[in-house]
């Protein structure tokens, strides 16, 4: 088993040194007067993108230089959350949640014609989202909460719980994690205890080796669906965040024979990435029992070896060159395999993408596999298509205005050009560095390209997107992890699934779209997903979208509406609005004066 484990990455290994110079240079200053000054320790070159020169003077004719992190104060208040997340209950369950339900699992003949027609038309959605004035987007309350609980229910992040994953570096706030857990409109409610969901003793033993003490809200519901026999099919969306792969994970942990060396559960997931993390998650809560987990991506499996592990996770080219060897050749036999888990269910049976190979796996598999797919998003016309692929399955779907999480605070940047944008990002630099950040970017040539910059002003980033060798994928992903790295320039790759909890910071320096086959619509889903990768289970998080042109304005108004979730405006020009950005970010990232 692998030693890493996703859900307790190590504390940063970085010296505290800079961010404790960054943050004492900033303490108490409201503003910083000469711009150069916030720029003149450079934190330690540690990402593969790091420069180790001296630092060029940057652009200060920018009103954004220099001026993002002035008065960001060191000071960490005791935060308890007494306005929790939106209402998120996923028990739209439209399917009877009997054990004794039937368990079929039917192979969809029509699948991919039903798909070509469901999935054709994203562009044309139905702008239904309501808005409500700016203000609603600026709720100061902390909605703080984290993975770990002392026995009153008192949390506390501090560098002694780095085991739970929590962040150890030098802002952390007190939180209620129990506060939210009690509350039946947070995601994280917990209506029972795992004691209570008939889990095998050595996984309880695995998910206190990580720190759980109370299942949320999609756990608790799940788990019993998922659980109960006959095994039944199901189909979960909740918040990116809230813990869907342990519930995926404990399911297949509790259906695989350990006596039977030979793969009886496959889980699929979009990205090398993505697999790499659940098989972490898998191997760690499955530590207690004999079961063992093979990662299925390109280059991990060779002709003619059987693979003789319970669980395999990885992308679906891989499963399919896998199952493509038959008879004397094959690499295992898919008549064992007892559950199908589509982790990013929406974005795995997407026919323009990833489908197809889905729809050929599952074809390959025995009738009667229990099918789960799980997502923080599934939007309408994919809904029924997951419907037919997994049939009479258990749903539980979340209204349309429960999709994001409140605890991240949305705003978007209003530029002047696109060379505003990366005066802006480099501004933002020292912000970024509190905490992690991630910086979406559409192509990878504009990742490539604003790392190399960033880097020559002497700001330290990585850069990670598919063009990429998997080696050096792995170790850029791994040292942004470990903290070594403290901002992630990247593409798509990473906007689904990835559980890095001490990111507190998402730019999308690019408007996601939906390609030259949507027409270049502004993407939705991977919006939610990719400021998804910030506020991870009741932590805090803040995400800023750049806009800077008639088309990227529309585009985010359009995503507003459709969200039903205004954002603040700030304009990269108006020294009041840089203000206001000072002030969102401190709130986001270090919890209220
Ligand atoms: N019951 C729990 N108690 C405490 N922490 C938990 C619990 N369940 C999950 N977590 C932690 O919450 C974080 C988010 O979980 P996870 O990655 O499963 O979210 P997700 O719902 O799959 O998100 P996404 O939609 O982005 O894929 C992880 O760090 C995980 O360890």
């Amino acid at each position: 088993m692998p030693d890493a484990d996703s859900n307790s990455a190590p504390p940063p290994k970085e010296d505290d040194a800079p961010v404790a110079s960054l943050l004492s240079r900033i303490s108490g200053l409201s503003t910083n007067p000469d711009p150069t000054e916030s720029t003149s320790t450079p934190a330690a070159p540690s990402g593969p993108s790091s420069a180790s020169t001296s630092r060029p003077k940057p652009n200060t004719s920018n009103p954004l230089f220099g001026r993002a992190l002035a008065g960001v104060k060191t000071d960490r208040p005791s935060v308890t959350s007494s306005s929790p997340s939106p209402s998120a209950t996923p028990a739209t369950a439209t399917a009877s949640a009997s054990p004794g339900g039937s368990g079929t699992a039917g192979t969809g003949a029509t699948e991919s014609q039903q798909g070509k027609e469901l999935l054709g038309n994203k562009e044309e959605k139905k702008e239904d989202g309501k808005m409500s004035g700016f203000g609603d987007g600026w709720d100061d309350t902390p909605q703080n909460g984290n993975a770990d609980a002392t026995q009153n229910g008192e949390q506390k992040t501090d560098a002694s719980m780095s085991e739970g994953g929590l962040i150890s570096n030098d802002f952390q706030v007190e939180v209620k994690l129990a506060d939210l857990q009690a509350d039946p409109n947070s995601a994280l409610f917990s209506a029972k205890s795992f004691e209570e969901l008939n889990l095998h003793e050595s996984l309880m033993k695995g998910i206190y080796s990580v720190g759980f003490k109370k299942p949320s809200k999609i756990q608790t519901v799940a788990l019993p669906l998922l659980l109960s026999n006959p095994p039944r099919n199901l189909i979960g969306q909740s918040q990116s965040g809230t813990g869907k792969t342990a519930a995926f994970t404990l399911n297949m942990l509790s259906r695989v024979d350990p006596a039977m060396l030979t793969p009886q559960a496959i889980c699929l997931a979009p990205s090398r990435e993505l697999a790499r993390q659940i098989q972490e998650v898998v191997d760690k809560i499955g530590q207690f029992t004999e079961i063992k987990t093979h990662l299925a991506v390109p280059g991990s499996w060779s002709r003619g070896k059987r693979i003789d592990k319970h669980i395999l996770i990885g992308t679906p080219g891989t499963l399919v060159d896998m199952l493509s060897r038959r008879g004397p050749q094959a690499i295992f036999d898919p008549k064992q395999i007892r559950v199908f888990v589509l982790d990013e269910a929406d974005e795995m049976i997407a026919l323009q993408g990833l489908g197809d190979q889905t729809v050929r796996i599952k074809k390959m598999l025995p009738p009667g596999v229990q099918n789960v797919l799980f997502s923080a998003t599934f939007p309408d016309e994919v809904q029924r298509f997951a419907e037919s692929f997994a049939p009479e399955a258990n749903k539980l779907f979340l209204k349309k205005e429960e999709v994001t999480v409140k605890a991240i605070q949305q705003l978007y940047l209003e530029c002047d050009g696109e060379e505003m944008k990366f005066d802006a990002l480099s501004a933002l630099y020292d912000c970024m560095t509190i905490g992690q950040s991630i910086v979406f970017c559409r192509t990878k040539a504009t990742a490539d390209n604003i790392a190399d910059r960033l880097t020559a002003e002497g700001h330290s980033v990585a850069s990670l997107h598919g063009d990429k060798d998997s080696s050096a994928r792995d170790d850029i992903l791994d040292g942004f992890r470990d903290g070594k790295t403290k901002v992630l320039i990247t593409t798509n790759v990473v906007a689904r699934g990835i559980d890095i909890q001490q990111v507190n910071m998402v730019v999308n320096y690019d408007v996601p779209d939906l390609g030259r086959d949507g027409g270049f619509a502004p993407d939705i889903e991977t919006y939610i997903h990719r400021i998804g990768r910030t506020g991870r289970f009741g932590r805090k998080g803040c995400s800023v979208i750049f806009v800077h042109d008639d088309r990227s304005r529309r585009d985010v108004e359009y995503i507003m509406t459709e969200l039903g979730k205004p954002m603040k405006k700030i304009n990269a020009m108006n020294q009041d609005d840089l203000d206001e950005l000072e002030k969102a970010l401190k709130i986001a990232l270090k919890g209220p004066n």
